[in-house]
């Protein structure tokens, strides 16, 4: 198993999520016990926007003063603002539309529409990070697709590989669309927590290799500084 991560099985997807989220509320609960501040960096894919549903359904999101809250994205596909395939864009209809939560503490990254490229974007998201002063991510959740990518970090991609910056442009992804915007590795390590989401047959091998350690997969080199955790459910957890 890599590093020090330690895996929590869930029955399934649903269940997954539905845990997921009172983890992530029951963690800015205490984060905001012992700081000012809690900074939150959310995921796309099925089991995170699923997560984000269950937050807003969940009545411990009302013990929580939003106002203290920062959310950023480990990633975001590189298309207009509006288009269905942003990240930004899902977590805003699943949760964040109805949160209290200021507009100047969600830290979207660039859309299409806005930079004339993904370098553009890249840049301006590592500026936003420099300005809020590099905040050690409180809580930093990466789904996890079939390839082992997390974040718009992909096997043999040279984004993986990337060094001295908070934030990389990714082109010909391999998952489309093909242009995109990630944290990079370095930037992940950088999270107290490091939680991997992952549902399905589909991620079981994905799963396995990752937690035996195979570095080929951007998902087996995240950890956090504090905890790594792999929260997943039964099938995908099927090949450990
Ligand atoms: O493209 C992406 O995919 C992954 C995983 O998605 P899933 O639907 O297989 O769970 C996601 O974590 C990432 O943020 C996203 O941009």
């Amino acid at each position: 198993m890599t590093g020090n991560a330690r895996v929590v099985v869930h029955t399934d997807a649903e269940a997954l999520a539905e845990a997921t989220a009172a983890r992530l509320l029951l963690t800015v609960i205490d984060t905001l016990s012992v700081q000012d501040r809690a900074d939150v960096v959310l995921t796309g894919g099925t089991v995170g926007i699923a997560t984000l549903a269950a937050v807003s359904r969940s009545p411990l999101a009302a013990a929580i003063d939003w106002t203290s809250v920062h959310v950023w994205w480990g990633d975001e596909r590189f298309v207009p603002a509006g288009d269905a395939d942003r990240n930004e864009g899902q977590a805003q209809a699943a949760l964040l539309a109805g949160l209290p939560l200021p507009e100047e503490n969600i830290h979207r990254m660039g859309a299409s529409s806005d930079f004339a490229s993904a370098e553009e974007a890249a840049f301006a998201y590592a500026e936003d990070i420099a300005v809020e002063g590099a905040p050690a991510w409180d809580v930093l959740m990466l789904g996890m697709g079939p390839d082992g990518h997390v974040a718009s970090l992909f096997p043999g991609h040279e984004g993986y590989a990337a060094t001295g910056a908070e934030v990389v442009a990714v082109h010909d992804s391999p998952k489309p669309p093909p242009t995109r915007v990630s944290l990079t590795l370095e930037s992940i390590r950088r999270a107290k927590r490091v939680w991997v989401v992952a549902a399905g047959a589909a991620k079981a091998e994905v799963v396995g290799r990752s937690l035996h350690g195979d570095l080929e997969l951007p998902a087996a080199a995240v950890r956090g500084v504090q905890e790594t955790l792999w929260l997943v459910d039964a099938e995908a957890v099927a090949q450990v």
